[in-house]
C-alpha cells in the first residue's frame, strides 16, 4: 500500500478502536478499509490471498456494525433504512403541506387547553414529554415514555442539524423553561427544518431509546429533515472521504448491503418481517427497530383500536382478514368460483332470497369433471326469452314451420308417444338465402318449445384459447344432457362445422372432430331429448360427416307472395297506415325475390315517407298524431331505393343444394 493509504488505514482503525465513533462512522470505517484493500489488490499492492483474507475479516466486522441491533454498536435499524430510501425517494407526499404552521399551532384545541390548564393551576396538566399529538384531534396521555413531540434526543446535537438556531432544552427542563408548553419543541423543530415546520407530529410516536441514538429525530421531522448522522460523520474523517466516492454500497440501505454480502442468516432476516409476519405490534413491544410504521400497518392498528372499543379484541388474523376483504383479496376467483354479477337482475332480485342456497350447491354430479368457470360461460349461453316469437310471426314458411313442431315442439311435450321409429331426429339444418328467417325460427322454438334453449355462437366455441373449444363442446352437451330436453341452437354453424382441410389449424379441427362425435353421442343415446338446430346460409360449406348427422335440412326459402304480403301487414298494423288491398298487392308483385329481412327494410324506408314530407320548420313542434299514415307513394319511393340482397346465381345455389341434400318437398 502507498504511504497515504497506510496513514489512512492508520487513522481510521484509530477511530474505531477509540471507542468514540458511533456506529454509522465505525460502519464508514470499515467500508473505506474494505475499498482501501479492494484498491490496493486491483493496482497489485496486494497478494490475492492477503487481500482474500483481510477483505472477509473487514467485510465480516463491517456486516456486524450494519446487522447489530443494538443502537450503540449497530444499524440495523428498520425504520432507519426505509427512511432512508423515502428521502432520496422524490414522490408525490413532498410537494404536500400541512395547514398546520407555527402560527396556528396555538389554535388548536388541544394546546388551548394545556395552556388554560396551565395558566389556571400555573402548571402543567401533563408533562409535554408525555403528550401525544393528533393533528386534528384531541390529547391525550401518552402511554409511555417519549412522545412525538418531547426534545431531541442528545445524539442529534452532534448532527449538523445542531446548526439551528437553538437547540432544544432537555427533557427535564422543557415544561418548566418555556412560557408555552409546546414552543420549545417547536422553536426545536424550526431548528431542524430551518422553515416553517410541516408539523408532521408523530401520532403514535415511537418509544423514545434510551441513550442517545439519532433514528428517534428523523421519525418525528420525517422526510424533509435529512437528519441523518451518516451524513455527519463529525470527527471521523474516513466517513466523509468515502462518501465522496461513488461506492457500490450504501452504509444504510439493507437491501443494496444484502446483495453485495448476500448474508442472509436468520438473524439478518428477522430483522426484515416477512409479508406474514408483518402483524402489529402493541405500542409496548416497539422498539427501536422497528418505530418505523408503514401506512398499512398504521391502518391495522386503527382497526384493532375501532374493534377493540367496540369490545371485540381483533385478533391479527381477523384485522388481516378486514385488510384483506378491503383490497377485494379474498374474494373468491378460484375455479369454484361463480360469478356474481354486480347489479342483480329484476327478476332476480324478487326471488334471490330463495335461489341463494341452490345456486351455492354443486350443479350436477355429471358435471364434476368439468371446469366450472367453462360450466359457468355455458350457463350464461343460455338463451334468455327475449321478445317473445310466434310461429304466426313467422311469415310463409309453412311446411319448415310444420316439420319443426313436428321434430321439436311435439316430441317435447309428449315424449312417450314420440319413441321407437317415431322418435324425433337429433339435429337439423335450416339452410336457405340469408335474411330469410332462420334465426328467427330459432328465436320462436325457444319460446315456443318449452326445453332448455341454448344458444351457441360458433365464435364463441372457436375463439377460446386452444384446447378450450373442444372442452367447451363437451361441456355444451353434458349440459344439455342435465337440462333434458334441451335445444342447442348454433346459429352460422358452417363457421364451425365447415369442411375439414389439410392445411386448416389443429385446434379448430379438434373442435369439429369433438362436435361429430358428441352428435353421434347424442343421437346414439335413445332415451337422451337433445336437438341439435344448426343454421347457414352456406350449406355448401359444411362437412359432409356434420351434414349426415344434421338429418333433417330444411330449406328456408326467399318469402312467396302471400308471406310477403303478411310481412308487411304484419308489420304496418302497427303503424298509422292507408294501404288499399290494390295497393298491397301491388307492392308485394313490385317485391319479388326480396328475403323477408328486405321487406322488413322496404317497410322501414316507407315508414319514413310521411316524416320526410315535413316541411324543416314543422318538424320540432308537429305531434305525433299530425303526422300522415304510411300511404302507397312511400312504399314505391322506398322502392327505389331498396333493392333484393339475394342474388338470382345465389338462389340457384340453394335450390341445388335443396334439391341433391334437402328434406323438403
Ligand atoms: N319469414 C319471415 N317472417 C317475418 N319476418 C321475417 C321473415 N324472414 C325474415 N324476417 C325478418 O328479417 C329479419 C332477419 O331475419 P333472420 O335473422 O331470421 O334471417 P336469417 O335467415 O337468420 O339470415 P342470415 O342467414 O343472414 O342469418 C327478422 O328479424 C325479421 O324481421
Ligand atoms: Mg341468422
Amino acid at each position: 500500500m502507498s504511504r497515504a493509504h497506510l496513514d489512512e488505514w492508520q487513522r481510521r482503525s484509530f477511530d474505531i478502536s477509540s471507542g468514540s465513533c458511533t456506529p454509522e462512522q465505525t460502519a464508514d470505517a470499515y467500508r473505506a478499509h474494505v475499498l482501501s484493500i479492494q484498491y490496493a489488490w486491483a493496482s497489485a499492492e496486494l497478494s490475492p490471498a492477503g487481500a482474500g483474507s483481510l477483505l472477509r475479516t473487514y467485510s465480516e466486522r463491517y456486516a456486524t456494525v450494519l446487522d447489530s441491533d443494538d443502537p450503540r454498536t449497530g444499524l440495523n435499524n428498520y425504520a432507519e433504512s426505509a427512511l432512508h430510501l423515502a428521502r432520496n425517494q422524490k414522490n408525490h407526499s413532498d410537494k404536500w403541506e400541512s395547514s398546520l404552521t407555527f402560527e396556528n399551532v396555538f389554535n388548536l384545541p388541544c394546546v388551548q387547553r394545556m395552556m388554560q390548564a396551565r395558566s389556571k393551576e400555573g402548571s402543567l396538566l401533563v408533562d409535554p414529554a408525555d403528550v401525544n399529538i393528533t393533528v386534528g384531534g384531541e390529547v391525550s396521555r401518552g402511554d409511555e415514555k417519549g412522545s412525538a413531540v418531547s426534545g431531541p434526543p442528545p445524539g442529534l446535537k452532534r448532527g449538523p442539524l445542531a446548526h439551528g438556531p437553538a437547540a432544544p432544552p432537555p427533557r427535564a427542563e422543557l415544561g418548566r423553561g418555556v412560557s408555552n408548553p409546546l414552543s420549545g419543541a417547536v422553536e426545536w423543530a424550526r431548528g431542524l427544518e430551518g422553515a416553517p415546520p410541516r408539523m408532521s407530529l408523530a401520532r403514535n410516536a415511537p418509544k423514545a431509546p434510551t441513550g442517545s441514538t439519532p433514528m428517534f429525530g428523523h421519525n418525528i421531522f420525517s422526510s424533509t429533515g435529512n437528519a441523518s448522522v451518516s451524513q455527519s460523520s463529525v470527527g471521523c474523517t474516513s466517513g466523509s472521504n468515502v462518501h465522496n466516492q461513488p461506492v457500490f454500497f450504501s452504509s444504510t440501505n439493507p437491501s443494496k448491503r444484502k446483495n453485495f454480502y448476500s448474508s442472509g442468516t436468520e438473524s439478518n432476516r428477522s430483522s426484515f418481517p416477512s409479508q406474514g409476519e408483518q402483524e402489529p405490534r402493541g405500542r409496548g413491544e416497539e422498539g427501536v427497530s422497528t418505530n418505523f410504521r408503514s401506512a398499512r400497518e398504521q391502518f391495522i392498528v386503527d382497526q384493532q383500536k375501532k374493534h377493540s372499543h367496540q369490545g371485540q379484541r381483533g385478533s391479527a388474523a381477523n384485522v388481516a382478514a378486514i385488510t384483506k376483504k378491503c383490497l377485494g383479496a379474498n374474494r373468491s376467483r378460484g375455479a369454484a368460483s361463480k360469478f356474481v354479477p354486480p347489479m342483480p337482475r329484476q327478476e332476480e332480485e324478487g326471488n334471490s332470497k330463495e335461489n341463494a342456497p341452490q345456486d351455492m350447491q354443486p350443479v350436477d354430479e355429471r358435471l364434476k369433471n368439468f371446469e366450472p368457470k367453462i360450466i359457468e360461460l355455458i350457463m350464461s349461453e343460455i338463451m334468455d326469452h327475449g321478445p317473445p316469437v310466434a310461429w304466426d310471426d313467422i311469415a310463409g314458411l309453412e311446411f319448415a314451420k310444420a316439420t319443426i313442431k313436428e321434430i321439436v315442439v311435439w316430441p317435447m311435450l309428449r315424449p312417450d308417444i314420440f319413441t321407437g321409429l317415431r322418435g324425433p331426429p337429433k339435429g337439423i339444418l335450416l339452410f336457405g338465402p340469408p335474411g330469410t328467417g332462420k334465426t328467427l325460427i330459432g328465436k320462436c322454438i325457444a319460446c315456443q318449445s318449452g326445453a332448455t334453449f341454448f344458444s351457441i355462437s360458433a365464435s364463441s366455441l372457436t375463439s377460446k384459447w386452444v384446447g378450450e373449444g373442444e372442452k367447451m363442446v363437451r361441456a355444451l352437451f353434458a349440459i344439455a344432457r342435465c337440462h333434458q330436453p334441451a335445444v342447442i341452437f348454433i346459429d352460422e354453424i358452417d363457421s364451425l362445422l365447415s369442411q375439414r382441410t389439410d392445411g386448416e389449424h389443429d385446434s379448430s379441427r379438434r373442435i369439429k372432430t369433438e362436435f361429430l362425435v358428441q352428435l353421434d353421442g347424442a343421437s346414439t343415446s335413445a332415451e337422451d331429448r337433445i336437438l341439435v338446430v344448426g343454421a347457414t346460409n352456406r350449406p355448401q360449406e359444411i362437412d359432409e360427416a356434420a351434414r349426415r348427422r344434421l338429418a333433417k335440412r330444411l330449406y328456408i326459402p326467399l318469402p312467396e307472395a302471400e308471406a310477403r304480403r303478411q310481412i308487411v301487414t304484419n308489420l304496418m298494423c302497427h303503424e298509422k297506415s292507408q294501404l288499399g288491398a290494390d295497393e298491397m298487392e301491388k307492392v308485394v308483385q313490385g317485391t319479388e325475390g326480396f328475403s323477408g329481412a328486405d321487406m322488413t327494410q322496404l317497410c322501414c324506408e316507407a315508414a319514413l315517407g310521411p316524416i320526410r314530407s315535413i316541411s324543416l320548420s314543422d318538424i320540432a313542434t308537429i305531434s305525433a298524431e299530425q303526422v300522415r299514415p304510411i300511404l302507397y307513394s312511400d312504399f314505391q319511393e322506398a322502392l327505389k331505393t331498396v333493392r333484393p340482397s339475394v342474388s338470382f346465381k345465389d338462389l340457384e345455389l340453394y335450390e341445388e343444394w335443396n334439391k341433391t341434400f334437402g328434406c323438403g318437398r
